[in-house]
């Protein structure tokens, strides 16, 4: 029996240690994509969708490189775009969740983590994110993931994991877990940790998926509650979902607090230009702030710019401490395919390039701009990473198999 007990020490022993190598190998493997991905998902020609005879398709990807994109802008013109990662029209939710899934096991190491849906209204962000209940999006599967691997590491870790969920319309905050969406204000803590907190928001401790499904249904609810009672519609506000995780090392008591954050932003068409006023011109304006605010926080952290902006909307200053410098942002930008949508499709592109160019300020010369990938262009790196990616969901891999070739 003591030797039974001596051998299984020394194989958990050694488990932890490949588990811990494992880790290592995940975050080199997550760097090298990039801590911030810019990715874009085509929506699906929808019948629906054609209002109008003859509508022409005008946005093509590139099935030898799934980072290309082509705009056709008329009078024969288009416009190529780089971007980290293209998803195709017929892109299952499955693919698109396999980009992002490497950025929830981080957020389970300890790390903070964003996932955004940028585009027009229509096109496709709550999909993306919410998805159907036969074919759940980022959301469901994200939790279901870090569910999964909270479980596969119970011998070595204990994790306590927490959700709260917030709407931001006009600049004003509400609670999507509260029954009445009370406001709430963004405060510097009076812990002097000079971190900043929501007084009075709701934060509800998980076990279980299911659990975490029925507030996702409730703040899915809610959204539209609220909505209704101030007479608007959800595509004008963003949704938050905020997920907490405390793990801690069952050997050593070591302590890691990682973040998620997944947010289905407001539509970002140009409402002013077609001449809102009143009410609708100031929630256009204030839409439009906020996503320009967004856009020049991610260009400044990809530029490793030394002031950072984010005291310049709320949903900039609410997700500071995940934005910062070590974390990992990944921004999913939403387009129609449509002729009649092109206006839209070509500023939601040029708001993709703007903050994916930035890193080493060349648009073929992909994100990566660490030493021995920055030759590469984005499609060649995307395929390392796959084969990387693959290997390593090997807990026990060899560590010689992760080398790039
Ligand atoms: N990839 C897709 N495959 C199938 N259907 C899709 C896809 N993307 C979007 N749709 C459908 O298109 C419609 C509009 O999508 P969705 O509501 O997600 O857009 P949105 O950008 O979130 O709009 P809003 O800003 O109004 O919230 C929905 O009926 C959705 O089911």
């Amino acid at each position: 029996m003591s030797e039974m007990s001596e051998a299984n020490k020394d194989l958990l022993e050694k488990y932890r240690k490949e588990v811990a190598l494992r880790r290592k190998y995940h975050e080199q493997l997550v760097e090298l994509k990039g801590n911030i991905r810019v990715l874009c998902r085509v929506k699906p020609v929808l019948k629906e969708d054609q209002h109008e005879e003859g509508q022409s398709v005008v946005v093509t990807t590139d099935p030898n490189n799934e980072s290309a994109l082509s705009v056709l802008k008329g009078q024969g013109r288009s416009h190529d775009f780089e971007l980290d990662r293209v998803f195709h029209p017929q892109a299952t939710q499955e693919e698109v969740f396999q980009e992002i899934e490497p950025l929830v096991t981080s957020c389970i190491d300890g790390y903070h983590v964003c996932i955004f849906a940028y585009g027009q209204t229509g096109s496709g962000k709550t999909y993306t994110m919410e998805g159907s209940t036969e074919n759940p999006g980022i959301n469901q599967r994200a939790l279901k993931h870090l569910f999964s691997e909270i479980e596969d590491r119970k011998d070595m870790w204990t994790y306590t994991v927490t959700v709260s969920s917030v709407e931001i319309y006009n600049e004003v905050l509400r609670d999507l877990l509260s029954k009445d969406g009370e406001k709430l204000d963004i405060k510097i803590n009076p812990d002097g940790t000079g971190q900043l907190h929501v007084p009075g928001l709701r934060l509800i401790e998980v076990k279980s998926f299911q659990h975490i499904k029925k507030l996702l249904a409730q703040a899915r609810r809610n959204r539209i509650t609220f909505g209704t009672q101030m007479n608007q519609h959800s595509s004008r506000s963003h949704a938050l979902l905020m997920i907490t995780v405390l793990g801690t090392d069952l050997a050593s008591g070591a302590k890691t607090t990682g973040k998620l954050n997944l947010v289905d932003l407001a539509g970002s068409e140009r409402v002013w230009k077609s001449g809102a006023e009143g009410e609708r011109l100031k929630e256009a304006q204030n839409i439009n702030r906020s996503l320009l605010a967004l856009g020049d926080v991610i260009q400044a952290l990809r530029g490793k710019e030394k002031h950072i902006p984010f005291r310049n909307s709320r949903l900039t200053y609410l997700l500071q401490d995940s934005l910062g410098k070590g974390n990992k942002t990944a921004m999913v930008v939403q387009v129609s395919a449509l002729e009649s949508n092109v206006g839209e499709t070509m500023c939601s592109l040029k708001f993709a390039e703007r903050v994916c160019k930035v890193e080493l300020g060349h648009p073929t010369s992909c994100s990566h701009g660490r030493p021995g990938l920055q030759g590469l262009n984005r499609h060649a790196a995307n395929q390392i990473h796959q084969q990387a990616i693959t290997t390593t969901n090997n807990p026990l891999c060899p560590v010689s198999q992760l080398v790039a070739p």
